[in-house]
């Protein structure tokens, strides 16, 4: 079952619950691998110009080749035209957009995607609760000058008022990512430059003390995830298209239909 349909509350996700983690900023093929065998559930790859780990469409297109069965894809972007998104979603196949940038929350259900919402690095408290978006959307810490791979945390007691499926990202490391999952039990987890060893470059021995903590925080046995034969038992994330293939790689190069069930109410035809 889709694991957002409905996702599981704060209070249900127990201290045996695992997130679901996503590893992102990825540009060689060894740390997709890598990624995908200790069991990421979302692999991300990183299409905003200025980036450290920015990949243009042919790299990107290389690397998703290499993805295994299994993850599912994500493609960060801010302020793309509707071409770019097109040929992202229609020809690379990419299950999902993370938007960084100015697309309203009409655009990003057109497409298919999720937003980042930014909190400062020393906010010490919110305006307002945070409430769920459709289908789940992204904590991150925000700093100036940059839109994301920070390496910064925000005040994680304010996750005590956000609510919904929630990715939280901001400069988790192999040594902050255990206090944060069994302390507030994430939905999800999102990690970029805390298992690198240069930005892009993924260090195996971060990623695998990474999911080792999660591992651990959860209660889960360590060497699971860490022989590549952790099953992905947080469920099957629902992609933006309502697809749950997980053998992503059979639909490459297919153009994506949306599925009449799933594809949100103001899809515009054109875009498909
Ligand atoms: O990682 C980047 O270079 C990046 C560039 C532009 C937008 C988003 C980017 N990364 C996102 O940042 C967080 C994780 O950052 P970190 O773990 O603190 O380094 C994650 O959501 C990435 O998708």
């Amino acid at each position: 079952m889709p694991i957002t349909s409905p996702p599981p509350t704060r209070d249900e996700r127990s201290r045996t619950y695992r997130p679901r983690i996503k590893i992102c900023g990825l540009t060689r093929e060894q740390d997709v691998r890598a990624a995908a065998e200790l069991g990421a559930d979302l692999l991300g790859f990183i299409h905003v110009p200025g980036s450290p780990r920015h990949l243009d469409l042919h790299r990107l297109a290389e690397l998703l080749a290499t993805v295994p069965p299994g993850p599912e894809t994500v493609v960060v972007v801010r302020n793309e035209p509707d071409a770019t998104l097109k040929t992202l979603r229609n020809h690379l196949n990419f299950h999902w957009f993370q938007f960084h940038g100015d697309e309203s929350p009409e655009k990003v259900a057109q497409w298919g995607g999720y937003k980042v919402v930014h909190v400062p690095a020393d906010a010490t408290s919110l305006d307002a609760t945070i409430a769920p978006r459709d289908p789940f959307f992204l904590l991150d810490t925000s700093v100036k000058g940059q839109s994301g791979g920070t390496g910064k945390t925000f005040d994680w007691g304010l996750l005590a008022r956000v609510e919904g499926a929630c990715l939280v990202a901001g400069g988790l490391r192999p040594d902050n990512v255990g206090r944060l999952v069994e302390t507030w039990h994430p939905w999800g987890i999102d990690v970029s430059s805390g298992v690198e060893s240069a930005p892009g470059r993924k260090d195996p021995d971060a990623l695998r003390r990474f999911f080792a903590e999660i591992d651990r925080a959860c209660g889960r046995p360590a060497t699971s995830r860490a022989t590549g034969q952790a099953p992905h038992d947080s469920g099957t994330l629902p992609s933006a298209t309502g697809r749950e293939d997980h053998s992503s790689r059979s639909r490459r190069h297919q153009p994506i239909q949306p599925e009449r069930d799933s594809a949100p109410k103001n899809q515009n035809q054109e875009n498909s």
